[in-house]
């Protein structure tokens, strides 16, 4: 695509496409309420601050602010950029499309050049300091266009999903809020009711922390405002898949309750294999079906430059890192880097890594 594109709220996400288009060599354009999120922005290379009052012609607008001010956002660059596409990436879109459709300064016209969309990929961190131009590669990003919507927009905005490496895939504001309610707000809420469970552990206890918990635990360090809007808005959809959730618990303590009662032990079994069975559907990159890969793991001296080392070592073989994990054992200062391969390379690159030095723990 070509630019110029006006990004409006320079957060992670907003900053995060502005690295990936620079990246690709298209002007960007960067507007805050927070003149330090849009200064920040523009000092990491995010694309140069459009000052107040400063006239501009954007191809594209993309709004990236929180979820509870995009609809007022869209409409306000509809009427300000009458040439542009303007689209939002916030992560609810029924409440910002319905809020668009019943803004009276909108006419079919200004609504036909905005599309909703939404890219699955975030961190749990917020602001412009956070930000990764890499993001989006290979993640999802959802365009749900409008009955108004025309073609130019969609096009737009599936070539900038596309330009920053995502997967695109189309659906309805319903179907897509639907979608996410359970595949992003559950998690979400599931990982903040387990991390709340810790508040008042002790710190022996907590030293036990293995990856299991912080598997799960990752995204319950994300940004509360952030998730306020996001749970509120999509809560109808939400709480139906909470209703079954309460049930299985409710299912599961009883079971636990008399663990030695007949039929409890299959239960128990019954719970594993559904989720086993559930974990298997994920897809894996590019919506592929789920590869297994094979892990294995380089214990690493605590010092800079180590794990630089071994990934250049790695590259110099020829085998593809396909995941990487890091850990620290606790109380030593060696880190633990858990790295996965396809599963006919992982014999080969311990061989190599053993033979080099490296201390590989299988
Ligand atoms: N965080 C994620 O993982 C993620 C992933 C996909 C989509 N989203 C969506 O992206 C949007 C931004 O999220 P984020 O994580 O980048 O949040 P963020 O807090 O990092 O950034 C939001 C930015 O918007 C700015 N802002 C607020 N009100 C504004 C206004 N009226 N005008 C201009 N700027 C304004 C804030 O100052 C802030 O810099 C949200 O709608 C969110 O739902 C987030
Ligand atoms: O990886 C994370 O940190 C995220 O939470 C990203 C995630 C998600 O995948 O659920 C969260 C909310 C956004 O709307 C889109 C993406």
């Amino acid at each position: 695509m070509s630019g110029p594109v006006l990004i409006i709220g320079t957060g992670l996400l907003g900053a995060s496409i502005g690295l990936g288009l620079r990246a690709r060599g298209i002007e960007v354009l960067l507007s805050d309420l927070s003149p330090s999120a849009q200064a920040v922005a523009q000092d990491i290379g995010a694309g140069r601050v459009l000052e107040a009052g400063q006239a501009a012609t954007p191809q594209l607008v993309v709004v990236a602010s929180p979820p509870d001010v995009t609809a007022r956002l869209v409409s306000q660059s509809l009427r300000d950029y009458p040439a542009a596409v303007v689209i939002d990436i916030a992560s609810v879109k029924a409440s910002v499309l319905a809020e668009l459709q019943q803004d009276q300064s909108l006419g079919p016209a200004e609504l036909a050049r905005y599309i909703g969309t939404h890219p699955m990929a975030g961190r749990e961190k917020a602001g412009p300091v956070a930000a990764r131009g890499e993001l989006f590669t290979s993640m999802p990003w959802v365009l749900c266009p409008h009955e108004l919507t025309d073609a130019k927009a969609l096009k737009t905005a599936q070539a900038l999903a596309i330009d920053l490496g995502a997967v695109v895939s189309r659906m309805s504001v319903e179907e897509h809020d639907q979608s996410v309610a359970l595949i992003s707000h559950l998690p979400q809420v599931m990982s903040s009711l387990l991390a709340s469970r810790l508040q008042d552990t002790e710190p022996h206890a907590l030293a036990l922390a293995g990856q299991g918990l912080r598997d799960v635990t990752r995204i319950a360090a994300s940004d509360p405002s952030l998730w306020v809007q996001i749970l509120g808005a999509n809560a109808s959809r939400l709480v139906k898949i909470l209703y079954g959730v309460r049930e299985d618990l409710n299912r599961l303590i009883g079971t636990l309750e008399e663990p030695e009662a007949a039929g409890a032990r299959l239960d128990l079994a019954q719970l594993m294999s559904e989720g086993n069975a559930g974990q298997a559907r994920i897809p894996g990159k590019h919506g592929a079906p789920p590869q297994s890969y094979a892990w294995l793991t380089v214990l690493v001296d605590d010092r800079p430059g180590q794990i630089a080392q071994l990934l250049t070592e790695i590259g110099a073989v020829g085998i593809n890192l396909e995941d990487l994990r890091l850990d620290h054992s606790s109380g030593q200062d060696k880190g633990m880097v858990e790295i996965s391969v396809l599963p006919s390379r992982r014999q080969e690159l311990i061989d190599y890594l053993d033979s080099h030095g490296w201390k590989v723990l299988q």
